[in-house]
């Protein structure tokens, strides 16, 4: 996959809105995440009220978490952390406190408080265990762990005497089991979401493949094969579907039924590979003369329907000698040249499909029998005209 297009980072120009979607989503878990840092102020402005720890330290910490939050947020405003390997920085979001939370425990005075202030900054690597995996984790873990004992280290030098070297390593322990307890979860549910991701694109590709048969069956069922055409049932289908419409809105509908003349002999003299191609040709060439309202259709071997909407008799008429005399002229082969009769029927208020397509059929027989390459109109209107 292309990495995503950055045109200005400044101002998000050009992001796709995936990546945006997920920026914002960024930036909202950010600021949910400064929830857990003014539990830790709180703490800290507590200690430093009760007379446990200097408020100066206290000033220096909530500084630096909220100078390291002021970086992060402009870092995902500027769209920076799309450069980098996990987008969402997640460790480092979750390490920063961590060395500013083990140096202010360190002025504690009370010592059965100390621990609380790490395990406090520690919290978020709970959340991140959604994000990061097992590897990543062992390594937080393990920062956390080394500045930790780095902490009881410096405290032993300042007070030697002060320090119960049985209790740090309590508490040394406790963090050590939370901790890879945490990284071997995170791992579990981090293993569990690449499971999930992977299943969702093998999904998405079945689903698109699916949806690629499915056009392709839907195109299967309403075209005829040889000519590319509807088939009759689709054809017939549509017509059905126009003689609702015309009875509604009592609107004009005519069909016509084409046959190719003496096609018979186009097979016998050519082979009936010459006839399928000269049919494609019949029908591209009657494709070419339709409106986007009207429909084409092949109806059997080398008979065609084509349907009509808003055409009175006349105008059938007119529109199937424009067809007649297009055929006509198709650039065939010498011998393959053919014509097409037509009979022409038009919509009247008992009529079913079949009576039109009946009398349409009658037609085109008048036709045929007239001597071919003809439009008739349907018997009555034939004789009424
Ligand atoms: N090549 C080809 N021929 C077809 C196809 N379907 C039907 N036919 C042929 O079309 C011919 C139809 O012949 P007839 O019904 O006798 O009609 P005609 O020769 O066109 O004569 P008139 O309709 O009376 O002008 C037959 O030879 C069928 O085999 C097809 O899909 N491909």
């Amino acid at each position: 996959m292309k990495p995503p297009r950055i045109e200005r980072a400044n101002t998000g120009a050009g992001l796709d809105e995936a990546i945006r979607a997920h920026q914002a989503l960024r930036l909202r878990r950010m600021r949910m995440g400064l929830v857990s840092h003014a539990v830790v102020w709180l703490l800290l402005v507590l200690c430093s009220a009760l007379g446990m720890l200097p408020w100066w330290v206290t000033g220096c910490y909530v500084g630096a978490t909220a100078l390291t939050q002021a970086v992060f947020h402009r870092i995902f405003r500027l769209h920076l952390n799309l450069g980098f390997r996990d987008p969402s920085m997640t460790f480092w979001q979750v390490f920063a406190p961590i060395p500013m939370g083990l140096w202010a425990a360190y002025f504690v005075t009370e010592p059965a408080l100390r621990p609380v202030i790490p395990m406090l900054v520690a919290i978020p690597a709970i959340y991140a265990i959604l994000a990061l995996g097992t590897r990543q984790l062992l390594r937080l873990a393990g920062a956390f762990l080394v500045g930790y004992l780095l902490l009881q280290l410096a405290i032993w030098q300042r007070e030697p005497g002060g320090f119960d070297l049985a209790h740090e390593l309590i508490v040394l322990l406790a963090f050590i089991v939370l901790m890879v307890q945490l990284a071997v979860v995170g791992g579990f549910i981090s293993q569990l979401r690449h499971q999930l991701h992977e299943r969702n694109v093998d999904l998405r590709r079945t689903m698109a493949r699916l949806n690629e048969a499915n056009a392709e069956l839907e195109v299967l069922a309403e075209r005829d094969p040889l000519t590319g055409i509807y088939n009759r049932r689709r054809v017939l289908e549509r017509l059905e579907e126009e003689l609702e419409r015309s009875r509604r809105g009592k609107l004009a509908l005519s069909v016509c039924m084409l046959d190719v003349d003496h096609f018979k002999k186009v097979n016998d003299r050519h082979g009936h590979q010459a006839g399928d191609v000269v049919l494609r040709e019949v029908a591209t060439t009657l494709a070419a003369t339709l409106r986007c309202t009207d429909s084409l259709g092949r109806y059997g071997g080398e008979e065609f329907l084509l349907v009509l909407p808003h055409a009175p008799l006349e105008g059938a008429r007119e529109k199937a000698e424009r067809v007649r005399r297009a055929v006509r002229s198709r650039r065939g082969g010498e011998d393959t040249a053919v014509t097409v009769s037509i009979g022409v029927a038009t919509l009247r208020p008992d009529d079913t499909l079949d009576t039109l397509v009946a009398r349409a059929d009658a037609a085109l027989y008048e036709a045929k029998t007239g001597g071919r390459d003809r439009v008739m109109l349907e018997p009555e209107a034939a004789s009424a005209g």
